[in-house]
């Protein structure tokens, strides 16, 4: 494989007694879709919440491009192109749908959030603003305060503000939760067009989802990884099926 644009390394971290992450180790490869899936527990939020600076790890490294981002402050990591998507707390609710959008973009440039007036006003902002919304499906929502949108749509909203900051590698936790089924696909048929755009590291539940979107697919238990593979690989790997597939097999 060429250099990966992420390596975690060996990376660690307890609570207490419990092992979150276990010496974990595991690459993401520049444009592909890799989908984290474990039982729950298994520690695959723990592993994004040190991936975007949220949680600090015990031990271990994180390689950003090269760079080792492992104790990089949060608010620095996206504008090396790392970029958390579904922290709902991002959205201001009473601003629109579009001026959220048009906010999350101005953010790329530096400028805080003084400069709002002029962001209004802004026709580059907006018009950046109104494409990510179209690509999110949410070109009618422009104008609704943010606060009136469903959970589903608050979602693709979300979506739509991390694609503005034009992220190289994207953290996605759980971006269908809470949709239904036809949001959902949809959901997934934007991801999908982001294929080769936009590098992702994805935890999922839905495992249709994940296994309609992922070139890859790494298996978490207990905070280790048990199993990196092509998802034909992953659906026929004997210890995976009887740590986390069980039953349930995916289509
Ligand atoms: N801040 C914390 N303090 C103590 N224990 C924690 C903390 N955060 C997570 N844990 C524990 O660490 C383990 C891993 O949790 P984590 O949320 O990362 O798992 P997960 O794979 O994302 O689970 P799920 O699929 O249910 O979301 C769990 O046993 C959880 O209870």
């Amino acid at each position: 494989m060429a250099d990966p644009l992420l390596r975690v390394e060996a990376l660690a971290k307890s609570f207490g007694a419990l092992k979150a992450t276990d010496d974990l180790t595991l690459e993401v490869a520049d444009g592909e879709i890799h989908a984290l899936i474990g039982p729950n527990g298994a520690g695959k939020t723990t592993l994004v919440n040190q991936l975007s600076g949220e949680l600090k790890p015990d031990h271990g490294r994180v390689l950003f491009d090269g760079h080792d981002i492992t104790t990089l402050p949060v608010h620095e990591r996206p504008h090396l192109g790392l970029v958390r998507s579904f922290q709902i707390t991002s959205i201001f609710p009473d601003f629109t749908v579009l001026e959220n959008v048009a906010l999350s973009a101005q953010s790329r440039t530096g400028h805080s959030f003084h400069f709002f007036a002029p962001v209004r006003r802004d026709r580059v902002l907006n018009r950046i603003a109104g494409e990510a919304l179209a690509a999110v499906g949410m070109k009618a929502e422009a104008d609704r305060p943010a606060h009136a949108l469903s959970h589903g749509q608050q979602r693709r909203l979300e979506l739509a503000m991390a694609l503005v900051l034009k992220p190289r590698l994207l953290l996605l936790d759980e971006p269908m939760a809470g949709m239904g089924p036809d949001e959902s696909a949809f959901v997934v048929d934007v991801l999908r067009g982001l294929r080769g755009e936009v590098t992702m590291l994805l935890i999922e539940h839905d495992m249709d989802a994940v296994f309609a979107l992922a070139d890859r697919i790494t298996v978490l238990v207990y905070g280790s990884a048990i199993a990196t593979g092509t998802p034909a690989e992953i659906r026929e790997n004997p210890a995976v099926r009887e740590a986390y597939l069980g039953e349930e097999e995916p289509a």
